[in-house]
């Protein structure tokens, strides 16, 4: 038996070394195949269509997300193959209204859909935020307590913060965008990063002030696209640890030092107490009752920051351009505006609600441009999503741009049309824009955003005129644009006429 087994490992020893690389690559590429046939021929949802590949390649979808093309990828996929598309054994999207309410919406006598697993690749992974908590258990004490802060009470006491960085952001407007053109998307940053710097940590960031970014501002889009490259990981490997290696080094930095400034900026408002109501005020008076610590508080405010701040930028960003784009919306906008509002001083959020076109352009510009593009997952509990029966841990979401730019839904769909929203006998499917989500975790800072929105359009436009420039024809927003997988920008170059003989009281005492 000795001599035998001698035998055999001198035959095994005296094998070429790439035999030994050979065969376990050979395995796993065996394996990648009998699973993937098992994936399109005999998986309960095998009936569901999509590509092939994304039942071959691991973390189809996931490595769609990092591509910044996801949207448009995911948006062909369903005009290729319908409203229900698998983009992985167990992953499938929808694009129809009805999703949005099957999926995310309370419908009684049906089970819930729980954020999905991909949540937990957001941060700390022992500490979890209002945005990432999954279980609904710890989730409701957390929204109620940041609830007080996005009460109608409080929004009315925001107003007089967020008009003091609108008049800020028309002042600069003149400064810096009256005798030559300037990019916008930084300026529509620094006014909503302003205002929520303000609104959660009681200090504004400076950046309408000094014109220049907030370094920690600038890390925050790049913070989340490490997230999403941790997710990938998770998808391939099943570890989140693995994207320590697959991310690029900078992200990672930028990463840590983004919570490292976060950490900082939150003890400074623990040591500095005040009487104003911030985003802070009502979670720090239970701190110690219910144990909050600074890792916990950290995480929380920060995440109010990246939700509340790039996403009203993006808004603003694309009605800019959709609007400098679509002469007919711009006339009928600042015709509404300038004729509902005898003085600049009258411009007030309530006031703005009572302006019909408005709202229809702040509707249309967030269907056509969402500032959340992507589905949000959620893990299926063994339910039905508009017919289709998904078994308990399928994943699954609404592809909110594929929703918003299906022919299904909405006529026209590449194009601005705010009428579309006035229009009694328009037949389009409204409710498959869900820019705010619904249900238990819709956004909860959408009156204090809609506000915003509403307040810099009037103003903005109340007192100047607005037009694209240079290379206005090469500019195309949505060519030009990527996600990763919140929106990277392009630029956007924009020349402000101040109105003749209009008097505004912030420009003009100050001169
Ligand atoms: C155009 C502006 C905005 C858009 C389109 C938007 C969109 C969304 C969406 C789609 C979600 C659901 C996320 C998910 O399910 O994972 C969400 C959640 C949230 N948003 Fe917003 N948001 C906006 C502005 C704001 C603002 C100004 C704040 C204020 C800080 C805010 C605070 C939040 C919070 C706290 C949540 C988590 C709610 C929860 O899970 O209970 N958002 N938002």
């Amino acid at each position: 038996m000795g001599v035998i087994g001698d035998l055999e490992f001198s035959r095994v020893q005296n094998l070429p070394t790439w035999v030994f690389f050979a065969i376990p690559i050979a395995f796993l590429i065996l394996r990648t195949l009998l699973t993937g046939i098992y994936n399109l021929y005999f998986h309960p949802l095998s009936h569901i269509p999509g590509p092939k590949r994304a039942l071959f390649i691991p973390g189809y979808y996931t490595i769609l997300l990092l591509s910044g093309r996801v949207h448009i990828t995911v948006a062909r996929l369903h005009n290729l193959y319908g409203p229900h598309l698998r983009l992985g054994p167990s992953t499938i999207s929808f694009s129809s209204p009805t999703s949005w309410k099957h999926i995310y919406g309370h419908i009684g006598g049906r089970k819930t859909f729980l954020k999905s697993p991909m949540y937990d690749q957001g941060g700390d992974p022992h500490v979890r935020d209002i945005v990432s908590e999954r279980d609904p258990a710890k989730h409701g004490p957390l929204r109620r307590l940041t609830s007080h802060a996005f009460s109608a009470k409080a929004l009315t006491e925001q107003e007089d913060v967020v008009q003091a960085y609108v008049d800020k952001l028309v002042c600069q407007i003149n400064v810096h965008a009256t005798k030559q053109p300037e990019e916008m998307v930084k300026w529509y940053n620094f006014a909503t990063f302003d205002v929520i710097g303000d609104l959660a940590f009681g200090q504004p960031f400076g950046s309408l002030d000094n014109g220049e970014p907030h370094f920690w501002v600038s890390m925050i889009l790049d913070s989340v696209t490490a997230a999403a490259w941790k997710m990938v990981a998770v998808k391939i490997a099943g570890t989140g640890r693995l994207s320590k290696y697959l991310m690029p080094r900078g992200l990672r930095e930028k990463r840590e030092r983004h919570y490292e400034y976060s950490r900082k900026t939150v003890e400074r408002r623990i040591n500095s107490p005040t009487t104003r109501k911030d985003f802070m005020s009502k979670i720090l008076s239970e701190k110690d009752a219910k144990g909050y610590d600074l890792t916990f508080l950290t995480h929380h405010s920060s995440v109010l920051i990246v939700a509340g701040s790039e996403t009203t930028a993006t808004f603003l960003s694309g009605v800019t351009y959709y609007l400098c784009r679509t002469p007919h919306a711009y006339a009928k906008l600042t015709q509404e505006l300038r004729s509902a509002f005898s003085s600049y001083e009258h411009i007030t959020g309530m006031e703005t609600e009572r302006c019909s076109y408005l709202k229809a352009v702040i509707d249309e510009g967030l269907r056509i441009y969402p500032p959340v593009s992507f589905g949000l997952p959620r893990t299926s509990p063994g339910e039905i999503v508009d017919g289709v029966f998904l078994p308990e841990g399928t994943e699954c979401f609404t592809s909110s741009w594929a929703a918003t730019h299906s022919e299904l839904n909405f006529h026209r769909p590449y194009d601005f049309l705010p009428e579309r929203w006035l229009d009694p006998d328009c037949t389009d499917q409204k409710e498959a824009s869900q820019p705010f989500s619904l249900g238990s975790r819709v956004c909860l800072g959408r009156n204090l955003a809609l506000m915003e929105m509403r307040l810099i359009l009037a103003k903005m436009l109340w007192v100047y005129d607005m037009e694209l420039v240079d290379d206005v024809d090469k500019l195309d927003w949505v060519r030009d644009g990527t996600a990763n997988p919140l929106w990277r920008k392009p630029p956007l170059m924009v020349r402000f006429t101040r109105r003749e003989g209009v008097r505004v009281g912030v420009l003009d005492d100050e001169a």
